[in-house]
């Protein structure tokens, strides 16, 4: 197994003795081989076995399955993590399926909820008002020197379960590792940032073990010039970095992607992620069922960051099948707390209003109220396609999904709020209201489905398909800036890995198994796309390849030699 790194030139360490142990990047524990131990003083450190990656992966996989809590599972995982990232990442490889879901959503939801209860280690960087004058010494304290993906958040809108403060934390890690489990993004390149601006979360306040700044969050000029500062000292410590918005709350989320999609290599994960995730599931199950997603009407439940963000996508998906804009937007209802969107209503922010329906079109609907609920968008509009963005649980009742299938033979259902506890609906009740007609994608994991003996597999449509490959073709490729065009190839190339789209049959999304494949096939898209754009370097697609294949990194250990220090 490891015969083919055999060639691969020896990293030369500066470091010896507990210290090199110490090292989640450079440890490799029980595997260091007799003459490394005699090289690096840790003779008598360690048990006299020398054990290879896959004897400490079998260990460490038997370890996971006596845990008998997913959370227990995490903070054992975690531990790996912060103490040999190699073998983390060999054990992730190895149980992606049932790994996954346990350092990513759902169970990272309930490790953000209770990060200050079962923190153990630093990782990241944790940058908090009150040190905003220290914002580049802290940069520069980063464990990592070389760093080339940066997620960050501050906290607000974590999942669907709103303001967790600093335990937001546990959403940049996640997410980093995937973009190396499946993105192949080295670990030594990424780094995780929580800007710590306060917690509005009471709960958390009054938690005597909370780690975070004890205050109530900062707001307007305190808290975008606090993120301005923030922005300019990551752009002069690592200028080409790729930095990704995850989880602010609506009202930051789409100005902080207006204000600095232009100044550095950047995306909002929720907004332009999530849209191409989903735009892509829905084109690979339009091709499927041989229509065009331009044939089809949307009504979403939630009308925040990740709803808009998915609707634009479709408009524009449906203005490059053929229809106008303003066909484009006809089709697409965007249902809030206060009903659906229309020109009426006066409170709505910019990217909402230019999602709201003329209430002349609607003059002929049937409805008991002024503002049509869900049920009277489903009851008139006749949508195919359902999305739930909204964080709340439950809200995709039997009698929507019910009426909506009255309507239409093969409803696409996309409850798509995370953890799984926000479900808008589970797979087995729209599956049972529709007498299993429905396609049915979640945002988080749900195991497969049995309807009269049939069984159904769940499509978990999350952005975890998206980053990863966007973060490697920007790597792959050196762009400047992450351009709609290289969302929307991200979006079809996905779409074109469908196995149902592909083949007819099977399901919607590849399995999560492939999502490696499925991220260098994104990755050459989206390099492409860097290309056409003007802002990467002109290459052959062909070069692009080996780009991508030269830049997956791999977990294995390389051999050591002594540096002179
Ligand atoms: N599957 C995936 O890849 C992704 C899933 N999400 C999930 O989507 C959810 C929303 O995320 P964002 O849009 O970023 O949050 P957001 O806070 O920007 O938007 C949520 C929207 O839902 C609305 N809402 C709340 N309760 C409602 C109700 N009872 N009826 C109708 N609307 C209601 C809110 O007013 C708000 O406009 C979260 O649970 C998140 O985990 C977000 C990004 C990616
Ligand atoms: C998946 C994701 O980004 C979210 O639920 O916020
Ligand atoms: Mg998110």
């Amino acid at each position: 197994m490891e015969l083919e790194y055999e060639s691969e030139r020896p990293l030369y360490i500066p470091y010896a003795g507990p210290i090199l142990l110490e090292f989640p990047l450079l440890n490799k524990g029980s595997a260091f081989s007799q003459d490394e131990r005699a090289a690096f003083n840790l003779n008598g450190l360690l048990p006299d076995t020398v054990e290879t990656i896959d004897e400490q992966a079998e260990r460490a996989w038997q370890q996971f399955n006596a845990f008998l809590n997913d959370d227990d599972k995490h903070v054992f995982l975690r531990n790996i993590q912060d103490t040999n990232e190699t073998l983390f990442y060999r054990l992730i490889d190895d149980h992606l399926e049932e790994m996954m879901p346990i350092i990513y959503t759902p169970t990272v939801g309930s490790a953000c909820e209770h990060f200050s209860e079962i923190y153990r280690r630093a990782r990241g960087v944790f940058i908090s008002y009150p040190q905003r004058d220290h914002i580049e010494d802290m940069l520069q304290n980063a464990t990592k020197q070389n760093v080339k993906v940066i997620v960050v958040t501050d906290g607000e809108r974590i999942l669907g379960l709103g303001d967790l403060g600093i335990g937001g934390m546990g959403i940049p890690i996640g997410k980093l590792s995937l973009y190396t489990a499946c993105g192949g993004i080295s670990p030594a390149y990424t780094l995780p940032i929580v800007l710590d601006v306060g917690t509005n979360n009471q709960q958390l306040l009054n938690d005597p073990l909370y780690m975070g700044w004890r205050h109530p969050r900062i707001t307007g000029e305190e808290y975008e010039s606090f993120v301005a500062d923030f922005i300019s000292a990551v752009k002069r410590r690592w200028p080409n970095v790729l930095l990704q918005f995850e989880d602010f709350a609506q009202k930051n989320a789409m100005p902080l992607l207006e204000r600095y999609h232009d100044e550095l290599c950047c995306f909002n994960d929720d907004i332009q992620g999530t849209a191409a995730v989903a735009v892509g599931t829905l084109v690979a199950a339009s091709r499927a069922a041989g229509t065009k997603l331009s044939d089809q009407r949307v009504a979403f439940l939630g009308a925040g960051s990740a709803g808009c963000g998915i609707a634009e996508q479709i408009v524009k998906e449906m203005q490059h099948e053929g229809l106008s804009e303003k066909e484009a937007r006809a089709r697409v209802f965007m249902v809030d707390r206060y009903g659906l969107l229309t020109d009426k209503l006066t409170n709505l922010l910019d990217f909402q209003q230019r999602l709201s329906q003329s209430s002349s079109a609607l003059s002929d609907w049937q409805s008991d109220n002024d503002d049509y609920s869900l049920l009277d968008v489903v009851r008139n509009a006749h949508p195919s396609i359902l999305i739930g963005v909204s964080g709340q649980p439950g809200l995709f009742t039997e009698e929507i999904i019910r009426e909506m299938v009255k309507h239409c033979d093969t409803p696409i259902v996309m409850p798509l709020s995370n953890p799984t506890s926000r479900a808008e609906a589970t797979p087995t009740d729209i599956l049972t209201w529709t007498e299993g007609k429905a396609l049915v994608a979640t945002g988080s994991p749900f195991g497969t489905v049995t309807w009269q003996g049939q069984k159904i597999a769940i499509a978990q449509c999350n952005n975890a398909y998206i980053f990863p490959g966007i973060g490697l073709g920007v790597i792959a490729s050196g762009a400047k800036r992450v351009t709609e065009n290289m969302l929307l190839s991200a979006c079809r190339a996905l779409a074109d890995y469908s196995p149902k789209a592909q083949h007819g049959e099977g399901p919607i999304l590849p399995p999560i198994t492939e999502i490696q494949s499925v991220s260098k096939h994104i990755a050459v898209k989206v390099a492409l796309a860097a290309q056409q754009d003007g802002v990467a370097t002109q290459r052959s697609e062909e070069q692009i390849k080996e780009a991508v294949e030269a830049n997956f990194w791999k977990p294995h250990y390389r051999q050591y030699r002594r540096a002179s220090i």
